[in-house]
């Protein structure tokens, strides 16, 4: 007997995407099909201005593909209002960006457990939930300082310990070593796999570059908004 069909968590057809501006509409993703199966690991790798972060874009639901579809677990996004996909984005989708994007004036713990608030996670449950992920991190012993008295690897952990308090079903990482050391960069992808691995949440990672693409695992390959390679397929 043949298993059925795993339904993967993001199902892409013909996606295309274009900034407008006044003048005029420039598209920078043409045509991508790329399915990821729940509990996949991909990285995403291309030169500068191949499309990585657009694509990322779109599929954190933040925009809207131009045309074609994006279907996260069989659901169609288009075809949900504005209220939908930003109840889908909070839920089941996480970010970390190069950017750590940590609130200065709260201290590493109330970071992590803020954006749980949203979640309407109650208030005993975040911090407990904040404590359990910094502890996974190590960062235990700097939860009640502030982002500025880390590192720049501790606070890039600190973004990734955030949003797996969230217990998202797809993780997205634009450039997260990006500012990052070598050594500091290493423990930030160590700890994407972890939770690929271990929490098996799907984690797709965009970087341009090749070290982290030859780490393993599946690696699509972007060019002028094109797929052109996908080790996957
Ligand atoms: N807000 C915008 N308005 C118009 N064009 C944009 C905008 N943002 C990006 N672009 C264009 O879209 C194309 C793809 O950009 P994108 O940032 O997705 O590439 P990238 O592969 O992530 O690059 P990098 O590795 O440098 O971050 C580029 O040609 C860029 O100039």
């Amino acid at each position: 007997m043949t298993a059925p069909p795993v339904t993967p968590l993001v199902s892409l057809r013909s996606l295309t995407y274009a900034y407008r501006t006044r003048r005029r509409a420039e598209t920078v993703l043409h045509g991508v099909d790329v399915d990821v199966a729940p509990g996949e690991f991909v990285t995403v790798v291309g030169p500068s201005g191949s499309g990585k972060s657009t694509l990322l874009h779109v599929l954190a639901l933040l925009d809207r593909a131009t045309s074609g579809t994006y279907r996260f677990d069989g659901r169609d996004v288009g075809a949900l209002s504005d209220r939908e996909r930003a109840a889908l984005a909070r839920e089941a989708v996480a970010v970390v960006f190069q950017a750590y994007h940590l609130l200065d004036d709260l201290t590493v713990a109330e970071n992590v457990a803020e954006p749980l608030r949203y979640q309407k996670v109650p208030a005993a449950e975040r911090t407990r939930r904040a404590a359990e992920v910094l502890a996974r991190f190590g960062l235990d012993v700097k939860a009640d300082r502030y982002p500025a008295e880390l590192s720049g690897g501790q606070q890039q952990l600190v973004g990734v310990a955030r949003a797996l308090a969230g217990r998202p079903r797809l993780l997205l990482a634009d450039e997260p070593t990006g500012n990052l050391h070598a050594a500091q960069g290493g423990a930030v992808v160590d700890a994407l796999r972890e939770l690929n691995e271990r929490d098996g949440v799907t984690v797709l990672h965009v970087t341009h570059s090749e070290r982290w693409a030859a780490a393993g695992g599946r690696v699509v390959e972007l060019l002028d908004g094109r797929v052109v390679a996908d080790s996957g397929t």
